[in-house]
């Protein structure tokens, strides 16, 4: 491992669980009765989209319990429901946790202050003409 990747059991375990949601898909047979994947993918898109937007509550409200003797594996377990409804979501849209990582590593080294101060000025500069 690096300092800028996922330890290797790591990144196996994101592309297991990619594999195993890409396998849950209707034309590889995943059933809706059995799996909750395959049920999730067959309702489309507005329901595992509403999931994203409860779980990401979830985490808000687990991290904010943190400071009030709130357990740290309740605020982890609703991390994990996140990014398990956000990796059912890259799926159904042709994207896997690999474009995700790229995505990050090519904004290493790159501090957010800095990047959003390039886009002003981008922006500043098409206004301008
Ligand atoms: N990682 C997960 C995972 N995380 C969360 N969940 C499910 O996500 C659901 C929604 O979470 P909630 O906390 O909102 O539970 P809920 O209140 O029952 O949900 P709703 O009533 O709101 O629908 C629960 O049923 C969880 O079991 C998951 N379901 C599946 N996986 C992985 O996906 C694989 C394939 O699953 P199946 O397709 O079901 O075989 C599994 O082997 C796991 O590796």
């Amino acid at each position: 491992m690096n300092d800028k990747n996922l330890p290797a059991s790591d990144e196996g375990a994101l592309a297991r669980l990619a594999a195993t949601i890409e396998s849950r898909k209707r034309e590889h047979g995943g059933d809706p009765e059995t799996s909750y994947v395959a049920r999730l993918l067959h309702k489309g898109p507005d329901a595992f989209l509403k999931k994203i937007g409860e779980e990401a509550t979830e985490v808000v409200m687990a991290a904010k319990d943190l400071d009030h003797g709130g357990e740290r594996s309740k605020f982890v377990g609703e991390v994990a429901d996140l990014w398990f409804h956000s990796m059912v979501a890259l799926a159904h849209y042709g994207a896997s946790p690999h474009d995700v990582i790229a995505e990050l590593e090519r904004r290493a080294g790159t501090s957010g202050i800095e990047e959003k101060a390039l886009r002003k000025a981008q922006r500043r500069a098409s206004e301008e003409g």
